[in-house]
């Protein structure tokens, strides 16, 4: 077992690292406050190959694996966690078009989308689907070459400014084998957005319902077979986990960073707080919860790199593990930094608003307890 990053990964990484630092960090603040949604930054990720990270290099793509993408993801979301999760999110619905898309949807979508010339969303929540994804309503009835698509899906991230919209839709049975998966593009007549939510984080990104009336999406953009549509979702979110746990470890990396630096120069009681044990235990713990945190990711993202048995069960311990571990560093570095942690002139408050829904997402750490559970004893 190799503990090293290859000299290829230590390179994206530099690369992701001078990116986020230099493109992200400066402006992350102001993205949060006003909510901006930072195209031309994205495009310049996308020029460097983080759109596409796990996508074919025939249409675009940076023709990686899951390892290299994690090693990515941590870096961006150090600068900022709401940007790095929304390209990651875009990788997600982009690599399901790649891997079960045909050869002319590839074409169709797949450069434009790993230049983020068009943004892509995941659509598979609705207002009465969330962790019971299998039991989603909108209806994709036949007619003819299209679909009429009618329903609607929430808390989409993308909704409104995306371009192709990946969505789970029901043409048949009741249940997971009754369901599909279609690309549905902007403008399609029909297809409408609700309005953005006001969240506690991740405001760099819009989120909004997606709503289908009578919406047409022509039968040439269902992706994979009629009723293949959940095991794609499922599939494409093993890989979202784990790109939502390394935003999480790159979030909580950073706060770990400030809080060592804000705890060498902070005094009270005549030495910095950095001189007092109870303290230094506090980073120790921070340090050591959050090396075990990317250790298991890691493993994780080579076991979906190997297509192994395991490799849900294994994604499913790392988005629950480094999702709960990055929120509990997070909320540590808070603390040390006092009253100073809680206004926004301390960067530290962004991260623990950014951070606590990477718990809830793609799946809530109880569903995660769900997947390891059912691995573990069946049913
Ligand atoms: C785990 C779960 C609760 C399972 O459900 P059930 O019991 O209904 O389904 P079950 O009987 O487990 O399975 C059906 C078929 O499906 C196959 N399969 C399942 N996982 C996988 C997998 N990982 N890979 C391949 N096949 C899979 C399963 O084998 C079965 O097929 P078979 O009948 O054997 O032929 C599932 O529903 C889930 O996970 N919910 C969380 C949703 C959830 O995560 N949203 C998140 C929405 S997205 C989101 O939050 C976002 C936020 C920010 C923006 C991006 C998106």
């Amino acid at each position: 077992m190799d503990f090293a990053l290859s000299e290829e990964q230590q390179a994206f990484r530099d690369t992701a690292r001078e990116f986020a630092r230099q493109e992200m960090a400066p402006h992350a603040a102001r993205w949060d406050e006003e909510s901006l949604f930072p195209v031309d930054t994205l495009r310049q990720a996308a020029a460097l190959g983080f759109a596409g990270i796990y996508v074919g290099d025939d249409v675009g793509g940076s023709g990686l694996g899951r390892l290299d993408a994690a090693v990515i993801f941590e870096e961006l979301a150090a600068a900022c966690p709401s940007t790095a999760a929304y390209i990651s999110i875009h990788n997600m619905a982009s690599w399901m078009i790649d891997r079960f898309g045909s050869a002319e949807q590839r074409e169709r979508f797949l450069p434009k989308l790993t230049s983020m010339e068009h943004f892509a969303s995941y659509c598979l929540t609705e207002p009465g689907a969330g962790s019971d994804a299998a039991s989603l309503r909108t209806r994709a009835e036949r007619d003819g070459d299209h679909y009429i698509l009618n329903g609607s899906k929430a808390f989409i991230s993308g909704g409104g400014s995306s371009d192709v919209y990946v969505c789970m839709v029901r043409t048949g049975e009741a249940g997971p084998k009754g369901i599909s998966c279609i690309a549905v593009e902007k403008g399609t007549p029909g297809l409408s957005f609700g309005k953005q939510e006001h969240k506690l984080g991740w405001k760099s990104q819009p989120t909004s319902a997606v709503i289908f009336e009578n919406c047409r999406v022509p039968v040439a953009n269902r992706i994979g077979d009629e009723g293949d549509g959940f095991k794609i979702a499922m599939k494409g979110l093993d890989g979202g986990r784990l790109n939502i746990g390394a935003c999480s470890i790159g979030g909580a990396r950073f706060c770990l960073e400030q809080a060592i630096d804000y705890t060498a120069e902070r005094k009270q009681f005549g030495k910095p707080l950095n001189a007092f044990q109870a303290l230094q235990f506090k980073l120790a713990d921070m340090a050591t919860e959050l090396d075990a945190a990317r250790l298991m990711l890691h493993r994780a993202a080579s076991s979906l790199d190997a297509a192994s048995t395991e490799a849900t069960m294994h994604c499913a311990m790392a988005k629950r593990f480094a999702t709960d571990i990055g929120f509990q560093v997070v909320n540590e570095a808070l603390q040390l930094h006092g009253g100073y942690g809680y206004i926004k002139e301390y960067p530290i408050e962004r991260y623990f608003r950014d951070l606590r829904v990477h718990q809830i997402l793609e799946g809530t750490n109880e569903i995660m307890r769900v997947i390891i559970a059912r691995q573990l004893v069946g049913g």
